[in-house]
């Protein structure tokens, strides 16, 4: 059996819906169907999910919601008349979109999840209804009906193990499809939280696990992953096989195509995942895999890049002398609640790398003035404008001159990297530059590479 996810992008347009479908009938073991909300139509479009938060927050503003009540129930409406789905159906998405606000949230976190949670939900009740319509019997599943449970915060949930005991009580006929919403789950005192944006793919990686299929295919609208992103590089090879190790750190640093999130529950079940294109189903896609049976030609698999970091630069005489240095720094950043995402060192310097999402002006001088006083480095630099590149390839666990032939490479175009960190993973290097040089940096190491 394969679980298959089709992602906003694959399900913008009664036409794509459409493709999706056959994709579905083309395969009999294609059982089930995780779906998102539809994506953007063309570049300039908005997608469901942002349309809904609009939603949630002229709720929460008391400001007047029909207009974009109207826009969002007409995506669906558009989508519903391609395939002539009754308006007494289609009313139902309608009357579930105007009850949002009438229900009971604990916080307004929980009321923002629960409206952006309905982009999906709406979307695989409307698809259950196509199916239908097309005399195939499929059935709607949400995670309130297999206790696809979560905890964490409302708008970045984490699944909860006893999610996998629950669907292993879930029977599949193989008569029948399974329609489930992707990006939400059910908290334990039973309100929606979703996942972190893209978090479908997360649900699709569940689900594989939880009801034991053998594939999970993973459709969007490019043939694959791209060894770089195709708005950096134009037309960049497409990867046919790659591990879970190398996806997760490429997911990780940039390849927005598959949440870095979902490939555990593929890890812990050792589920291969495919990536393939909706509109090309016939094209093999990428393969990602446990482990690579063969040494990989090219040492690099991928480039990938992020531009939303900022660093704290921190430079001692000593430092690596000095017991409980780090610690206290820890100490001063779990105080205020502030996850870092790296911290390479050398023996008198240290550079902590933040997600500038979780931080504020207010608390970038607080955690500064705190370890100046506390720790009194000789040096201390705040940078906010810090991109990281993470070069990734299981070959390069064969070859030694990587860094090398990449600092060449970059040294050529001009550009010196404010960090560079190799060891940590055998596998990927991590290179801390300024924003502005993060694409150069990305075209010359693809360049060396590819
Ligand atoms: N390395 C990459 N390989 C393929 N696509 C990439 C890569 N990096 C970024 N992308 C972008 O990811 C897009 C697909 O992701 P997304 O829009 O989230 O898909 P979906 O709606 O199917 O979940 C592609 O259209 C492409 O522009
Ligand atoms: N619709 C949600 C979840 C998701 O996974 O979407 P997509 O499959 O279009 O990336 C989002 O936009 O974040």
């Amino acid at each position: 059996m394969k679980v298959v996810k089709f992602g906003g992008s694959s399900l913008a347009t009664g036409k794509s819906v459409n493709q999706a479908i056959n994709i579905i009938l083309a395969d009999p073991s294609r059982q089930v169907m995780v779906v998102s909300a539809p994506g953007k139509r063309k570049n300039s479009d908005t997608k469901v999910t942002d349309l809904l938060i609009k939603y949630a927050k002229k709720v929460l503003n008391h400001e007047d919601f029909k207009q974009i009540v109207d826009e969002i129930f007409s995506r669906y409406q558009d989508i519903g008349k391609y395939f002539q789905v009754e308006d007494k159906e289609l009313e139902q998405l309608k009357n579930a979109l105007l009850s949002l606000p009438t229900q009971i949230y604990p916080t307004d976190d929980y009321l923002i999840a629960a409206f952006k949670a309905h982009g999906e939900r709406l979307n695989a009740r409307l698809i259950t209804m196509i199916l239908n319509k097309k005399g195939l019997k499929a059935k709607f599943l949400d995670p309130f009906d297999v206790g696809l449970t979560v905890t964490g915060e409302p708008n970045d949930a984490i699944v909860s193990p006893e999610t996998y005991i629950n669907l292993d009580k879930v029977e599949l006929s193989s008569e029948e499809y399974i329609v489930f919403p992707g990006f939400f789950g059910m908290t334990p005192s039973g309100h929606i939280a979703t996942f972190s944006r893209g978090g479908s793919d997360i649900t699709g990686a569940i689900l594989t696990r939880g009801l034991h299929a053998d594939l999970y295919e993973n459709f969007t609208d490019v043939n694959g992953i791209f060894a770089a992103n195709p708005s950096i590089i134009e037309h960049p090879d497409s990867i046919k096989q790659m591990t879970y190790r190398e996806m997760r750190e490429l997911s990780y640093a940039g390849f927005s195509v598959f949440h870095d999130e979902a490939l555990i529950p593929a890890i812990e079940g050792k589920i291969p995942i495919n990536v393939k294109n909706t509109n090309d189903p016939k094209n093999a896609g990428t393969l990602i895999v446990p482990n690579q049976k063969f040494k990989p030609t090219n040492p690099v698999t991928g480039v990938a890049s992020q531009k939303h970091f900022s660093a704290l630069y921190l430079h001692k005489y000593l430092l690596n002398k000095e017991a409980g240095f780090t610690l206290r720094i820890l100490q001063i950043l779990y105080k205020h609640n502030i996850p870092y995402e790296h911290m390479p060192s050398g023996i008198d310097d240290i550079t902590i790398i933040f997600n500038r999402q979780f931080l504020n002006d207010q608390l970038i001088d607080l955690i500064c003035n705190e370890i100046q006083s506390l720790i009194n480095p000789d040096q201390l630099e705040w940078i906010d404008d810090y991109a990281i590149i993470m070069v990734v390839g299981e070959g390069m666990k064969y070859q030694e001159s990587i860094s090398a032939q990449i600092l060449s490479a970059l040294n050529e175009q001009n550009i010196s990297p404010q960090m560079i960190n190799q060891g940590a993973s055998q596998i990927s290097i991590m290179i801390g530059t300024k924003k502005e040089e993060a694409d150069q940096v990305v075209k010359t190491i693809y360049k060396q590479f590819f």
